[in-house]
């Protein structure tokens, strides 16, 4: 078994009266490709955002690469990449410029012109980012998450909105990054996504973990499933 990475212990997550995270345990391991499904409002984002680092649960423990996500935040930031759901907050300035900004808060860079070659960003350096088609957008924020050359990728839903030749590519991004080893951890409403490109996935229903397998299995597991938009009906839906 490789090594786990990433370890989530009973955590629960309130915004007021509304419970998001409800005791949620799982783990994540080196080079995996690790999907978060579940319907909206299910708590991905904030499950996500908990492993990340950018908020804090109410109960349980998170240990991200063997640091406790508390106590060790700094040096935990300095190893993951972030990508966020589609954000404004980049839009005044050029992609060029975002990318400078974001190298200037890491210890540890990644070769700024390798990234710009692999995710195909140099005809685009000089544009605004608010003038870019969101698959330009998604490949820029990808880039971004990528500059202190991670050990684990973040990415919350990064390919919702993209019509499907924008989602390919930029799933041919992700999957070079796969390819060198790198722990990806996505969510995404998009079903072929995970059964074509995660290793396991966690589903997620109310801010509970319904169930935590490799597509195929789960696939294999139902009767008369054979996709896993099945497993999702299954799982993840309330009738
Ligand atoms: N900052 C917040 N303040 C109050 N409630 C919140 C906040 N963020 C999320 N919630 C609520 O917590 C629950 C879980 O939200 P979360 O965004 O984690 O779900 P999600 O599965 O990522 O949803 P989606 O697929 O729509 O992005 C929802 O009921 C949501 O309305």
């Amino acid at each position: 078994m490789s090594e786990c990475v990433i370890e989530l212990n009973q955590i629960v997550k309130s915004y007021g009266a509304v419970k998001a995270v409800d005791g949620i345990s799982f783990k994540v391991y080196r080079g995996e490709v690790f999907g978060i499904i579940g319907a909206n409002g299910a708590g991905k984002s904030t499950t996500l955002e908990i492993m990340m680092g950018l908020r804090q649960p109410d109960s349980g423990d998170v240990r991200v690469l063997d640091m406790d996500i508390t106590d060790e935040a700094d040096e935990i930031k300095q190893r993951i990449g972030i990508q966020l759901q589609q954000t404004s907050l980049y839009d005044r300035i050029k992609v060029k410029e975002a990318l400078e900004l974001f190298r200037s808060y890491y210890d540890k860079k990644r070769d700024l012109k390798e990234i710009i070659d692999t995710i195909g960003l140099e005809p685009y350096l000089n544009k605004y980012v608010k003038n870019l088609s969101g698959g330009w957008k998604q490949r820029t924020s990808l880039a971004l998450a990528l500059i202190n050359d991670p050990e684990i990728i973040f990415l919350d839903e990064p390919t919702t909105g993209l019509d499907p030749q924008a989602r390919r590519e930029l799933w041919a991004c992700i999957n070079n990054y796969r390819m060198e080893g790198k722990t990806i951890i996505l969510s995404t409403h998009y079903m072929e996504e995970v059964q074509r490109h995660c290793d396991r996935m966690a589903i997620i229903k109310k801010g509970k973990l319904v169930s935590c397998d490799r597509p195929s299995r789960l696939i294999d597991s139902l009767d008369h499933a054979g996709t896993m938009e099945d497993v999702y009906l299954h799982y993840a839906v309330e009738y």
